[in-house]
């Protein structure tokens, strides 16, 4: 089949710098998609936009150049959920990558177990409009409570603005929650205003919930990119992420988003994306804790449980 990409789309950044940020052995990539192929892997009819393919080929040989040994491979809206791109990019891993999914009502406890096999460790919760149609709370608490005993979590995208009304789900889901990117926030407003206050107080309130301290090229207004050798990029995310590391370092996970769907004004240089992580992570301890031990934790239980060997 042949696709044509969404008008303004930008491909993910041809021939990354290397990182100047050495991330710790062991470090897990834990937010990043595949798209298709189209060709092999046919993106959803219901999706909201199309992209560039971005291959599990590319994706691997991204991982080993930036330094990281693992990867999440979170399922991307663009595949609905058909999680047939996201599954081959796991099984294609040697046991190098885990993934998340998205799964609705109809899904079979076999395929359940399918999945987990080849290494899907939770299901993902969309609530971002522009990307996704609205699902009924009640078909996704009954998926939360059908993946619990297998262990898995529930990853939730949201804008910062619908915290509010979406509190009392979030907060009655009887898994581990993780929330990607900080839920969005708008970082034009005060990192101790009201409504950071509120994810804080979200993450503060319920030790279930972890957050994933990514996508500062998503979230910032100011910048400067990771453009150019810029080391010191999205200044003004840094307070935001920097809050959330210091203050739950054993729940927060980081992920380069490759390849970053959606961006329209620019695409980061992925190894600069790298050096983003030192100035929101600022000991060894606050960065192997982001970088190896929750994830590895979350997503390799079995190699966390061995101890220091791993
Ligand atoms: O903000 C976005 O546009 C976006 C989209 C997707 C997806 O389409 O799955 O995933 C993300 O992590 C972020």
């Amino acid at each position: 089949m042949d696709f044509q990409k969404t008008p303004g789309w930008l491909d993910w950044y041809a021939g990354p710098s290397k990182p100047r940020f050495r991330v710790p052995p062991g470090s897990v990539d834990a937010h990043c998609h595949v798209f298709g192929p189209g060709a092999e892997f046919p993106y959803a009819p219901e999706r909201k936009y199309t992209p560039c393919d971005a291959s599990k080929h590319r994706l691997y040989a991204l991982r080993d150049h930036l330094g990281f040994e693992r990867n999440v491979v979170v399922q991307a809206t663009c595949h609905g959920a058909d999680n047939r791109a996201m599954v081959d990019a796991l099984v294609h891993s040697n046991g190098r990558a885990r993934g998340v999914a998205t799964v609705r009502r109809s899904v079979s406890d076999e395929e359940l177990r399918a999945m987990h096999e080849a290494g899907v460790r939770g299901v993902r919760f969309n609530f971002v409009k522009r990307l996704v149609d609205f699902t009924p709370k009640d078909e996704l608490m009954e998926i939360a409570a059908r993946i619990a005993p297998l262990g898995w979590h529930v990853v939730i995208y949201f804008e910062a603005a619908d915290l509010p009304e979406l509190w009392d789900f979030f907060t009655a889901l009887p898994t581990t929650v993780v929330v990607d990117h900080m839920g969005r926030p708008d970082v034009t407003k005060p990192v101790d205003g009201p409504e950071f206050e509120l994810f804080v107080k979200l993450m503060r309130d319920y030790p279930n919930v972890w957050s994933k301290v990514s996508c500062p090229e998503r979230l910032s207004v100011s910048g400067p990119p990771a453009l150019n050798g810029e080391r010191k990029a999205y200044r003004d995310v840094v307070p935001f992420a920097r809050r959330i590391v210091e203050t739950f370092p054993d729940r927060v996970l980081w992920g380069t988003d490759w390849p970053h769907p959606n961006l329209k004004d620019h695409m980061p240089d992925d190894g600069l994306l790298v050096d983003f992580i030192p100035h929101i992570a600022t000991t060894a301890e606050l960065q192997r804790k982001l970088l190896v031990d929750n994830p590895t934790r979350l997503y390799w239980p079995e190699l966390a449980s061995a101890g220091p060997a791993r």
